[in-house]
C-alpha cells in the first residue's frame, strides 16, 4: 500500500511482532498461565460513546473513532473507569493494524506505535522508548532511524495507554508526551490517549470518547467466544452471576465480568460475595489457593505466610499511587531488594506480580546489548488492592494526619484504593469516610465507600432514608457513575426489603 524503505520494513515488522506477543498472550485470570487467549477469540465489543460538546452519544463501533465527532482535533481520548477496557480495546487497534482489517481505524496508517505510559519512567523521549520497549534487542535500528523514520511517515497512529499511569502526568515536564499531547510537536499524527480520567490541561477542542462496559449482550457474546459455546453451561453462568448482587452490579466492568465469569464457571464458591472488597479478597485467596494446591506440603506454611504478610509490598504500592514521581512499573533488582527473592518470586508465581524485559538505559547499548527486567502489577486495581493495606495500617493509627497522609494520592484516578481500605479494615474506614466526606462532592463517594462494610446495615438505612426523602432524578444516561450508585443502592435497599424499616 505505502512505498516503504528497508528501514521502514524493519521497523514495521519489528512493531507487528512486539503487537503479535501482547495481543496472543491475553491471560483472563492473572493465576491461569496455561490458559492464554488470543485478542481476536476474546475481544467483543461494549459500550463506546463520544462527547458531542453538550451530551454523551451512542456509537456503533470502536472504528467510528476515526468519523465521529467530526472535527479537525487529532488529538483524541478514551476515557473509562478501572477494568473498563481501554489498554484491551488498543490491542484490538493494534491486531488490527498488524492484520490490516478492513474497514478498521487503525489499518489505515501507514505506522501504529503503541506505547504504554506506565513504563516511561524518567524517559523523555518517544525515540528511546519506542527503541526500548517495542524493538528486539538485536534490531539494528537505533533511535535516530525510528526518529527519521516517524518524521517522514506520512501518517502515524499514536496510542498512548494509561495517562492516568504515566510517572510525569501533571504534565509539566518537557517530555515528548506532553509535547505530542499538546500538539507542539507532530501535530498531524493521530494520537489517541486512554486514560481513567481527564487531566484538566486540555482545550475542548480535543475529542473524548467513554467506555461504558459490558451490556447483556456483550456478556453473552464473551461467554460463547471465550468460555463455553454450550448453550445450558453458558446459562449456568449467566444466571450464577445474575444471582449475587455483587457480581452482577460489577458485570458491566468488563476486568469484573470476565473473571467472575471465568471463576464462577470453576468456582461454586463465588455465589456469596457481597462486596468488591470481598470479591478481591476472594480472588487473592484464590491465587494462593491455586498456587498452593501445586506445592508440596513442605512448603505449605511458607505461602501461608506471604500470602497473610505483605507488608512491604503494601508499602511499595502505595508510593506507587502517590507522590509527584508516583509509578506502577519498578524494576526486578529493586523489587526483589525490597521484598525479599523468594517473595518476589511466590508473587510472580501467582501472577499478581508480571515481569517484562526490556532494554536497559544505557547509551552503549547498540555494541552489547542489555536487558532490564521491569516489573508491575498484573493490573492497576491489583496494585490499589495492597495500597489499600497500607492506608488502612495507617489510618488506624491516632497520630495520623490523613489529609497530610493522602493528599498526593488522585482521588479519581484511586477509588478503588479508598473503597478496599473501607472494606479491609473498619476502624480505618470510619476515619477514611470522615476524610473522604471532607472533600468537595464527597458524600456520595463517602456512600460508595461505606458500602464496602457488609455489616453497616443501620448506615445504610440512614442513607437510603436520605435517598428516599429526596426526588431522585434517573436518566437515560445510566452509565453516568452516581446514578450508576444511585440505582444500586436503591436496588440493594428493595433486595433487603428496606421500606419495612423507615
Ligand atoms: N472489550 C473486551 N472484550 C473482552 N475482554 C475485555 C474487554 N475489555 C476488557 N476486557 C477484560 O477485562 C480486563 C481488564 O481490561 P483492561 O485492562 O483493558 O482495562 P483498563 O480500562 O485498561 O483498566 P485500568 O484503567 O484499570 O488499567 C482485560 O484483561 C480483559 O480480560
Amino acid at each position: 500500500m505505502f512505498p516503504f524503505t528497508e528501514n521502514e520494513k524493519i521497523f514495521i515488522r519489528h512493531l507487528k511482532q512486539k503487537y503479535k506477543e501482547h495481543y496472543d498472550n491475553i491471560q483472563t485470570i492473572p493465576y491461569v498461565k496455561d490458559k492464554l487467549y488470543s485478542i481476536s477469540t476474546v475481544f467483543v465489543e461494549g459500550g463506546m460513546e463520544y462527547y458531542t460538546g453538550s451530551n454523551w452519544q451512542k456509537m456503533n463501533s470502536y472504528n467510528e473513532i476515526a468519523v465521529i465527532p467530526p472535527g479537525t482535533s487529532k488529538r483524541s481520548f478514551i476515557l473509562g473507569g478501572a477494568g473498563h477496557g481501554k489498554s484491551t480495546l488498543t490491542l484490538q487497534y493494534a491486531y488490527d493494524w498488524c492484520n490490516e482489517v478492513r474497514n478498521s481505524f487503525s489499518s489505515s496508517f501507514e505506522i501504529m506505535i503503541l506505547l504504554r505510559l506506565r513504563q516511561l519512567v524518567g524517559i523523555q523521549s518517544v525515540y528511546t522508548a519506542i527503541r526500548r520497549f517495542i524493538l528486539p534487542k538485536h534490531s539494528r535500528l537505533k533511535e535516530i532511524d525510528i526518529k527519521d523514520i516517524m518524521e517522514n511517515s506520512s501518517s502515524v497512529l499514536l496510542i498512548f495507554d494509561g495517562l492516568d499511569e504515566y510517572p510525569q502526568q501533571d504534565l509539566s515536564q518537557n517530555s515528548d508526551v506532553t509535547k505530542i499531547l499538546l500538539s507542539r510537536i507532530f501535530p498531524n499524527f493521530e494520537v489517541v490517549v486512554t486514560s481513567r480520567y481527564l487531566p484538566q490541561h486540555f482545550s475542548e477542542r480535543i475529542k473524548r470518547f467513554r467506555l461504558t462496559g459490558f451490556n447483556e449482550q456483550a456478556r453473552q457474546r464473551y461467554i460463547r467466544r471465550a468460555i463455553t459455546n454450550e448453550e445450558s453451561k453458558s446459562q449456568t453462568i449467566m444466571q450464577t452471576l445474575h444471582k449475587n448482587p455483587v457480581t452482577e452490579y460489577f458485570c458491566q466492568v468488563p476486568l469484573f465480568f470476565v473473571m467472575s465469569a471465568h471463576m464462577s464457571h470453576e468456582d461454586k464458591e463465588f455465589s456469596s460475595l457481597k462486596t468488591v472488597t470481598g470479591f478481591f479478597k476472594y480472588m487473592i485467596k484464590c491465587f494462593h489457593m491455586h498456587m498452593r494446591n501445586k506445592l508440596d506440603d513442605a512448603n505449605v506454611q511458607h505461602f501461608f505466610l506471604y500470602e497473610k504478610d505483605h507488608r512491604e509490598l503494601d508499602l511499595i504500592a502505595f508510593r506507587g499511587l502517590s507522590g509527584e514521581q508516583g509509578r506502577t512499573v519498578w524494576t526486578k533488582e529493586y523489587l526483589c531488594e525490597r521484598l525479599g527473592e523468594s517473595f518476589y518470586q511466590q508473587y510472580k508465581r501467582i501472577g499478581v506480580l508480571v515481569e517484562e524485559d526490556i532494554l536497559e538505559d544505557d547509551p552503549t547499548y547498540h555494541d552489547s546489548v542489555k536487558t532490564q527486567t521491569q516489573v508491575s502489577f498484573c493490573h492497576k486495581l491489583f496494585c490499589e488492592w495492597y495500597a489499600a493495606h497500607y492506608v488502612t495500617y495507617v489510618a488506624r493509627s491516632d497520630t495520623v494526619n490523613l489529609q497530610e497522609f493522602l493528599k498526593r494520592v488522585n482521588q479519581a484516578g484511586n477509588q478503588y484504593m479508598y473503597r478496599f481500605a473501607c472494606g479491609i479494615n473498619f476502624e480505618a474506614a470510619e476515619k477514611l469516610i470522615m476524610y473522604v466526606k471532607s472533600k468537595p462532592d464527597g458524600n456520595k463517594f463517602a456512600t460508595l465507600c461505606l458500602m464496602e462494610q457488609e455489616d453497616k446495615i443501620e448506615s445504610f438505612l440512614d442513607i437510603v432514608k436520605d435517598l428516599l426523602s429526596k426526588k431522585i432524578e434517573l436518566h437515560k444516561d445510566i452509565n453516568n457513575f452516581r446514578q450508576r450508585f444511585t440505582l444500586q443502592l436503591l436496588e440493594t435497599a428493595s433486595r433487603k426489603n428496606v421500606s419495612q424499616n423507615i
